[in-house]
């Protein structure tokens, strides 16, 4: 019997209120158990909306969500198998200290599970010039990657089995971000990021491609060789990666072309290739 999938997405259709146009419409996509997806698309095409979906924090207005199996959405504690972690650019960080901060998910965590994460998220010189797990954190001294990187390791140590990150790495650099998102995917359970650089999409199992009624779901690769509209977007990111320090944005595109939304769309089926 093959495992049950991480999350699946039945038909889901989502507007931001009555009357509204669907920001995704009919949508279908498995995320397998253990599976790296990597989500990318243009500019306001509904990337965030879909993990708040899978979050539960949207509730669709058609269509059903289910995180490992268990319908998804706003009422009552998860399953502990459904549990998951979205992780939005704005990364949290709380007053009290760097141990209360990592183990915020998990406070039954143990020196050792600690001692982990910080070495996974390469979090130690970070902690030595906050005064180590025991000092307090102000988050108003901390700069915008410190306080993704707290949250990843957060991240790192929550028990949730899918773990749903929104540009939360926006403000690493590559060779960081790169890191945290192996450390990541190396849990159990399984890793969806909102890609801002090419190289994320390039290192997961597989890239959604939001946009419209042309969603696609396959890894990078076969994209690239199938897909006129991956090969559009990564055309476009990659000078920008090459000519922003950080590069730091999300492909664009113009969205003032009238694009049609109301099909439904297949976009997985794939098995999870590792
Ligand atoms: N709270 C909201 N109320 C109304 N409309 C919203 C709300 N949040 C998002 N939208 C709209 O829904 C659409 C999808 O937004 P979403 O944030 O999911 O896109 P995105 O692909 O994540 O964009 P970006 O790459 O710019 O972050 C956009 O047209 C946006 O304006």
């Amino acid at each position: 019997m093959s495992p049950r999938p991480a999350a699946e997405l039945r038909g889901v259709t989502f507007a931001y209120g009555p009357g509204a146009r669907p920001v995704l419409d009919g949508l279908e996509l498995t995320v397998a158990d253990g599976e790296h997806l990597a989500v990318v698309g243009p500019s306001g095409i509904g990337k965030s909306t879909l993990t708040a979906l899978l979050a539960g924090a949207l509730v669709p207005d058609r269509g059903e969500v289910r995180v490992a199996g268990v319908p998804a959405g706003p009422d009552g504690p998860p399953h502990p198998e459904a549990r998951r972690a979205l992780l939005p650019q704005q990364a949290y960080v709380f007053t009290g200290t760097v141990r209360e901060n990592l183990a915020y998910l998990r406070p039954d965590a143990s020196p050792a599970d600690l001692e982990q994460a910080v070495r996974a998220l390469r979090l130690g010189p970070l902690l030595n010039r906050l005064g180590g797990l025991d000092a307090p954190v102000d988050p108003r001294r901390l700069s915008q990657g410190e306080r993704q990187r707290l949250a990843l390791g957060r991240a790192y140590l929550s028990p949730a089995p899918l773990l749903l990150l929104d540009e939360a790495t926006c403000h690493l650099d590559p060779d960081t971000e790169e890191h945290a998102e192996r450390a990541l995917a190396a849990r159990p359970g399984a890793l969806v990021v909102v890609a801002h650089r090419i190289s994320s999409a390039v290192r997961a199992d597989r890239v959604l491609v939001l946009d419209g009624d042309r969603a696609q779901c396959a890894p990078h690769a076969e994209l690239l060789a199938r897909s006129p509209l991956y090969r559009d977007l990564v055309g476009r990111w990659q000078p920008e990666e090459a000519g922003t320090p950080g590069g730091v944005t999300s492909p664009t595109a113009d969205r003032s072309a009238p694009s049609d939304r109301s099909r439904a769309r297949e976009v997985t089926s794939s098995p999870h290739p590792g």
